[in-house]
């Protein structure tokens, strides 16, 4: 396809900490895109940065917490219609610290079997799907 035609891309990383068999869920805030909807912590790759290294960046940032950033879950891509966002999911884990909330509006722990009850992020249903059958008992 011609590149013109294109609609442009962001790289979001999202990150999937799992505790005690629950995965953090975050509700994206009043102001700004997807106002209200559920996500994986997490934010825009910046320029020149690895997904993990953004990972790392954002999850201190949002949560004020250390995490360890493990295997790569899935790269999906969602066009919404005026950008493609190119989701990378990784599995986290806090190293240190308890997440704060700074930009959204509720963390919530959820077991696997209803994370598909929330309200998500259309970007993030595929990688949704997939860890909730990973976690599955
Ligand atoms: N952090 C995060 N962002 C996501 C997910 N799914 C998804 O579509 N996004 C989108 C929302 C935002 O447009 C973008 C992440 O941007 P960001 O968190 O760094 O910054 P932002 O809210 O200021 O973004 P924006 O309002 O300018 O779009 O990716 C997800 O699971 N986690």
């Amino acid at each position: 396809m011609d590149d013109r035609l294109r609609q442009p891309e962001i790289e979001v990383v999202g990150a999937v900490i799992v505790r005690d068999g629950l995965v953090l869920c975050a509700q994206r805030g009043p102001d700004g895109s997807l106002s209200g909807k559920w996500e994986f912590p997490g934010g825009k790759v910046e320029h020149g940065e690895s997904g993990r290294l953004a990972l790392e960046r954002e999850i201190d940032e949002e949560l004020r917490c250390v995490v360890e950033v493990g295997d790569e879950i899935a790269t999906t891509r969602y066009d919404d219609g005026r950008v493609v966002v190119v989701l990378t999911t990784f599995w986290c884990q806090i190293v240190s610290g308890t997440p704060q909330l700074t930009e959204h509006t509720a963390l919530r722990w959820v077991a696997p079997g209803d994370l598909g009850g929330l309200d998500w992020a259309p970007a993030d249903v595929p990688a949704v799907e997939l860890v909730a059958t990973r976690l599955a008992p």
